[in-house]
C-alpha cells in the first residue's frame, strides 16, 4: 500500500468515528427533547453524560484550527452544522448537484421545533443558507452569504422527508474599477432557494433569495490569515 492509499485509509477510519459518535449524540439530542422520563432519570442521564465530556476533550482543537477529518484541499466540513455528520447539531442534510443545482433532502426532528409541530423558522433560515451556498459553490468558486431574506410561506412539518433546492439567478452588472483595485471579480451572485416536503416538491413552504460573494485576497487575509478558506 503506498503512503498516499494509508492515509485515505486513516482519513476514512477519522471520518467514519466522527460520524458514529455525531449519530450516537444526534439520537441523545433527539432523545433529551422528546423524553417524558421522570425527573430523576433525567437528572442521572445528565449526570452520566456530563461524565463522557471529559474523555472528548482530552485531546481537543482550538478557533481556526482544522479537524483531522477536513486536512488541507479536501474541500471538506465534517462539522459543518448543516450538512456536518460529526456535527450533532446537523440534521444531516444530504446534498447532491442535480443539472446544476443544489438538492438538499432530510427530516428533521423535535429539536428543531419552533411552533408546535413544525420547524423553526431561524433553523429554515440556515438551511436555506447552506443550500445557496451549494448552489453558488457549484460553479467551483465558493463564497460568503452578505445578504439572505425568506419568505415564509407554510409551515414546514416536523418528521417528514425535506426538500430544500438552490439555484443561481442573475448576477449584478460588475464592478470595474474595484475589480482593478482587488484583483478580483467583485460580480455577488444572486442565488434563489426554496424548502417543500419532498412529497410535495412544488408546493414552496419556504423561499429564500440570497447574495453571494467569492473573497478576495485582501479580505481573505483579514478574515481567514490567508488561508484558503473553501478548502
Ligand atoms: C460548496 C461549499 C458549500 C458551502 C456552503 C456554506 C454556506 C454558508 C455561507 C455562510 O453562511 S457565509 C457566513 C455569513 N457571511 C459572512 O460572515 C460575511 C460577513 N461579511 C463580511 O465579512 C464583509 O461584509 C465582506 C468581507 C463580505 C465585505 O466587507 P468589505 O469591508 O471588504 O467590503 P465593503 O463592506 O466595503 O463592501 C462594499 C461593497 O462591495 C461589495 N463587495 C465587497 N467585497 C466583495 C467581493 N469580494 N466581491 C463582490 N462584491 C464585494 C459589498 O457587498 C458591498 O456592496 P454594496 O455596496 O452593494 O452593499
Amino acid at each position: 500500500m503506498t503512503q498516499q492509499e494509508d492515509q485515505q485509509e486513516e482519513l476514512a477510519e477519522r471520518r467514519a468515528a466522527v460520524a458514529e459518535l455525531g449519530a450516537a449524540v444526534r439520537a441523545l439530542t433527539d432523545a433529551a427533547v422528546v423524553s417524558e422520563v421522570d425527573d430523576a432519570t433525567l437528572r442521572s442521564v445528565a449526570a452520566a453524560v456530563a461524565e463522557l465530556v471529559p474523555s472528548l476533550t482530552a485531546a481537543r482543537r482550538e478557533r481556526h484550527e482544522r479537524p483531522a477529518t477536513d486536512p488541507p484541499g479536501s474541500g471538506h466540513r465534517w462539522y459543518n452544522p448543516v450538512i456536518g455528520a460529526g456535527n450533532p447539531m446537523a440534521p444531516p442534510v444530504h446534498v447532491e448537484l442535480v443539472d446544476g443545482r443544489a438538492v438538499g433532502t432530510c427530516v428533521l426532528g423535535l429539536a428543531y421545533e419552533g411552533p408546535r409541530g413544525y420547524v423553526h423558522g431561524g433553523i429554515s433560515a440556515l438551511l436555506l443558507d447552506q443550500i445557496l451556498g451549494h448552489a453558488h459553490g457549484a460553479s467551483g468558486r465558493p463564497g460568503m452569504t452578505i445578504s439572505l431574506s425568506l419568505r415564509y410561506r407554510g409551515p414546514v412539518p416536523l418528521n417528514t422527508p425535506l426538500r430544500i433546492t438552490g439555484w443561481l439567478g442573475e448576477s449584478d452588472p460588475g464592478r470595474p474599477s474595484d475589480a482593478d483595485d482587488h484583483g478580483d471579480d467583485r460580480q455577488p451572485s444572486h442565488a434563489i432557494g426554496t424548502i417543500s416536503t419532498a412529497d410535495e416538491p412544488d408546493s414552496v413552504l419556504v423561499e429564500a433569495r440570497g447574495k453571494f460573494i467569492v473573497p478576495n485576497r485582501k479580505q481573505v487575509q483579514r478574515i481567514f490569515g490567508g488561508e484558503d478558506f473553501a478548502r
